[in-house]
């Protein structure tokens, strides 16, 4: 077997670097400073595959990843994995309890820690960021004035103090990371799959009285499980959206084609995104406080 190259969203030290090393058996990694950045090598053929987050259990779906994925790019979810998170609030190792003018971290993980930022540093000044290894590697950069939140593994590589601890306003922190393809290869992991998923987008043709509840019986009638439904604007119009159906179970030769030909009937259109393995990881996360 030819040797996987696997681009994520990095730099090293993201929750998505930590989700890679956990699954993948090998491998040649290559970091990529953005989702979009990420998913286009996949298109472009620079790498076989790519990790990028789909949706976290606190602040719900990575919308960049899903819109990328339907309107950008011809890419197909190979597998997911689910990660537990744990945010810590780094701060630079010269600290000495100055006061903390600025927090830097990505947009999720903020959200996830709103209440803990809200009550412990209200006001404070926050700084957005590609990624939270990002962030921490700002931090390291700019003196104990300025704080980062992120796992310990940016702590380590960044030399960041752990100031506080498992920040995350609920515990049951998790992140679900979609592994993507555009010519579906077989991967090389560690991890035996907790079961099997698809993931597929349906649209409807106009709005009328009991569309999306036709679209649920075709699943429901079926006894299909379904584990998410979302909605997202189709970027058409005010009130246009398409629907992201998780099945919890393998793309079949009857059923699925019987669900497509069911809503195909009443006018809507079912693409297939993904039918995947779902690995479930948990990672030994030891955490050295200040
Ligand atoms: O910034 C990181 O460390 C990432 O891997 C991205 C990301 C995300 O976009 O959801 C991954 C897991 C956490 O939910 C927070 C951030």
């Amino acid at each position: 077997m030819e040797e996987q190259t696997i681009g994520y969203l990095g730099p090293k030290g993201t929750f998505t670097k930590m989700a890679v090393d956990a699954l993948f058996d090998g491998g040649n990694f290559i970091s990529y400073e953005s989702i979009p950045a990420c998913l286009d090598a996949v298109e472009e053929g620079e790498i076989t595959t790519g990790v990028v987050p789909l949706e976290n259990a606190i602040e719900g779906s990575v919308h960049l990843t899903i819109d990328y994925l339907v309107h950008y790019v011809n890419q197909s979810i190979i597998a997911e994995m689910t990660v537990p998170i744990k945010q810590h609030l780094l701060v630079h190792s010269q600290y000495n309890g100055e006061k903390i003018e600025r927090i830097y971290s990505h947009s999720q993980a903020i959200a996830q820690c709103h209440q803990y930022l809200h009550k412990n540093f209200p006001g404070i000044k926050i700084e957005y960021t590609t990624s939270t290894a990002k962030a921490a590697e700002i931090a390291a950069s700019s003196g104990p004035k300025v704080a980062a939140i992120g796992n310990h593994l940016a702590a380590e590589r960044n030399q960041l103090k752990i100031l506080e601890d498992n920040i995350h306003d609920y515990d049951n922190n998790h992140t679900r990371f979609a592994v993507v393809q555009k010519n579906p290869k077989t991967l090389k992991v560690k991890d035996h799959p907790h079961k099997q998923k698809t993931t597929v987008m349906i649209t409807l043709p106009q709005d009328y009285v009991g569309a999306l509840h036709q679209v649920l019986a075709a699943f429901a009638w079926r006894k299909m499980n379904l584990s998410k439904i979302e909605s997202r604007p189709l970027k058409t119009g005010l009130g246009n959206y398409y629907f992201i159906i998780d099945v919890e179970q393998a793309y079949d030769q009857i059923m699925f084609p019987g669900v497509k030909a069911e809503l195909e009937a009443l006018g809507c259109q079912m693409k297939l995104l993904g039918t995947y393995p779902s690995y479930q990881i948990s990672l030994h996360t030891p955490v050295k406080k200040a």
